[in-house]
């Protein structure tokens, strides 16, 4: 068996074991990043990247579909769904590209393949099953980047077999298939069902819950159940749906009704890549769910040098964090014993469904949990001008600010454009603004925006701070 000492060990080169090594490489040369996977990581090869894809060519689909709501008639829409996969696919690996460039660019003492787990505390053995080579890896500092892998249920295994697939499958399809059934009501199952289902793929998502994505406050979860539960096919509350193989089809029985489907795919949330890690004998605290209890601002384990980041620490399961905590690790584990604090961002996620959803700083839920006291100001965007134009007039918007000093503290909101107004949210939420600070920024006619101004305008209200906010703005334009 090979035998390395080395200052820094990685293991996962994803979003977060990448950041990692450029952390700990401003440190020392003596930096060993270990990949039992491709290279590439999970969000450009099987994650953010191709799903973004698939929507887009969903989006197009449901432009087309959309224009005769303006007058446009067209001769239908037909998906070549050869042609969505392969463009598909072609992104995917023009982004995959970039991030192995950056891979090969490491020099070669830098990397070892194979899969790592530690043998005992600072000790990891990395076997590579292509070449059969063992190492065993004495590492002055560790940091586990090892990501996230999806839930599934052993029984969908048992009755699925290879007609159960995971996101990564998705995006190798040549083809659309012809019927899609998704297990799971949250993130990837909201983006990737409605995706398939505009591109023309029969399908239906099963919720074990009432839950439809992931806001916490009830009214937006009400609405977000109905706006998208009015498009995509869905059964909630089937915790344990009757599901059987028959050859190459998966039946749904609910209710006596029958339905057949290619595929199914589990969507039911993901965990920390943590199994084969040998954490039994790294001698790391760990918590009831087996994941190293570790410091968010220093990415650092108990008091041991060993350090996580990105999915695998069973927080946020972002790209953003996973890059911060990426950096943020291997900084510390390069200059340890001198471990800094690292301040993080304010909170924000997005869905990429449409209407989008988006959650910003703190969430109802956080809220209530941490016994804050908060006003909510409201917005319906049902009737917002620029909205109605566009006609995307669906949704709603809840902004939570702290009673004492009226500074907005979160945001919650399915509609449209979600993605920008989450951004703009998170950024006055961490630079720590005040409702009347907000108000008092430019508002654009005829914009989204004017649909935040008046969820601000009712939360001054609720506030009961500032000059009292005008009632019917009849000066902002039509439909403001
Ligand atoms: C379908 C889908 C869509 C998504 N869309 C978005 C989005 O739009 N926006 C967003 O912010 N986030 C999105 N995400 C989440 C985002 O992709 C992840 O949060 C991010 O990729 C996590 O990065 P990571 O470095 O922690 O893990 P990864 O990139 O998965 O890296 C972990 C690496 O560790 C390696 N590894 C694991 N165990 C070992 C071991 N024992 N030895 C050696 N190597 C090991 C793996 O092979 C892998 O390469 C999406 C995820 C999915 C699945
Ligand atoms: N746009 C984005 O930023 C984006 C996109 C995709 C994924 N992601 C990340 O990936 C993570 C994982 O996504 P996800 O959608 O798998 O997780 P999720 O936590 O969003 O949703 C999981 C869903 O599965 C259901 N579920 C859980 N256990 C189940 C069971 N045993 N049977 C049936 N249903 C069950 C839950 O009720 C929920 O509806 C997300 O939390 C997110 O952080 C982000």
């Amino acid at each position: 068996m090979q035998e390395l000492s080395v200052d820094v060990a990685i293991i996962g080169t994803g979003t977060a074991g990448m950041g990692a090594y450029r952390g700990a490489r401003q440190h020392t040369e003596s930096v060993l990043a270990i990949e039992s996977g491709p290279y590439g990581t999970t969000c450009a090869r099987v994650g953010c990247m191709p799903s973004k894809l698939l929507i887009a060519a969903a989006e197009a689909a449901h432009a087309v579909a959309a224009a005769p709501g303006f007058g446009v008639n067209v001769l239908g829409v037909q998906v070549d769904g050869r042609a969505v996969m392969q463009r598909v696919r072609a992104e995917r690996d023009r982004f995959v590209g970039f991030v192995t460039e950056s891979v090969d660019g490491w020099p070669t003492a830098h990397k070892l393949r194979g899969h790592a787990r530690f043998v005992a505390p600072g000790v990891l053995e990395v076997q590579d099953q292509g070449s059969g080579r063992s190492t065993r890896v004495r590492a002055a500092r560790i940091v586990i980047a090892t990501g996230s892998e999806p839930v599934i249920e052993p029984r969908w295994q048992q009755v699925l077999g290879d007609r159960l697939i995971r996101n990564d499958e998705v995006f190798d399809w040549q083809e659309l298939p012809r019927a899609v059934l998704v297990l799971g009501a949250g993130v990837i199952a909201l983006e990737l069902a409605q995706a398939l289902h505009r591109l023309g793929v029969r399908v239906r998502l099963i919720g074990r819950s009432q839950r439809v994505g992931p806001l916490t406050d009830p009214a937006l979860q009400a609405l977000s159940r109905e706006i998208l539960g009015a498009e995509i096919p869905m059964h909630l509350g089937l915790a344990q749906p009757d599901l059987r193989r028959e050859g190459d089809e998966v039946v749904l029985t609910v209710a006596g009704q029958e339905e057949r489907f290619d595929w199914v795919l589990a969507a039911a949330g993901r965990r920390p890549r943590l199994q084969g890690l040998g954490l039994e004998l790294s001698g790391l605290p760990l918590d009831a769910q087996g994941v190293p209890l570790f410091d968010r601002h220093t990415g650092q384990v108990g008091s041991q040098p060993v350090f996580i980041a990105g999915d695998a620490n069973a927080e946020l399961q972002l790209l953003h964090e996973a890059a911060d905590e990426g950096r943020i690790a291997g900084d510390n584990a390069g200059r340890w014993p001198d471990v800094r604090v690292r301040p993080r961002r304010a909170p924000l996620a997005v869905v990429f469904s449409d209407p989008q959803i988006m959650l910003a700083g703190q969430s109802h839920a956080e809220l209530l949990r941490a016994g804050v006291a908060f006003e909510t100001g409201r917005v319906s965007f049902a009737d917002q001008g620029r909205s109605r134009v566009m006609r995307k007039n669906q949704g709603g918007l809840h902004l939570y600010a702290d009673k004492d000093s009226g500074r907005l503290l979160g945001a919650e909101m399915i509609g449209p454009a979600a993605e920008h107004l989450g951004h703009l949210l998170s950024w006055s939420v961490q630079r720590g603004d005040t409702v009347q600070q907000m108000l008092d920024s430019p508002f654009y006619h005829p914009v989204v925006e004017e649909g935040l101004r008046t969820a601000l305008r009712d939360l001054q209200r609720a506030l009961r701070m500032g000059p009292p906010p005008i009632e019917r703005c009849l000066d902002c334009g039509p439909g403001a």
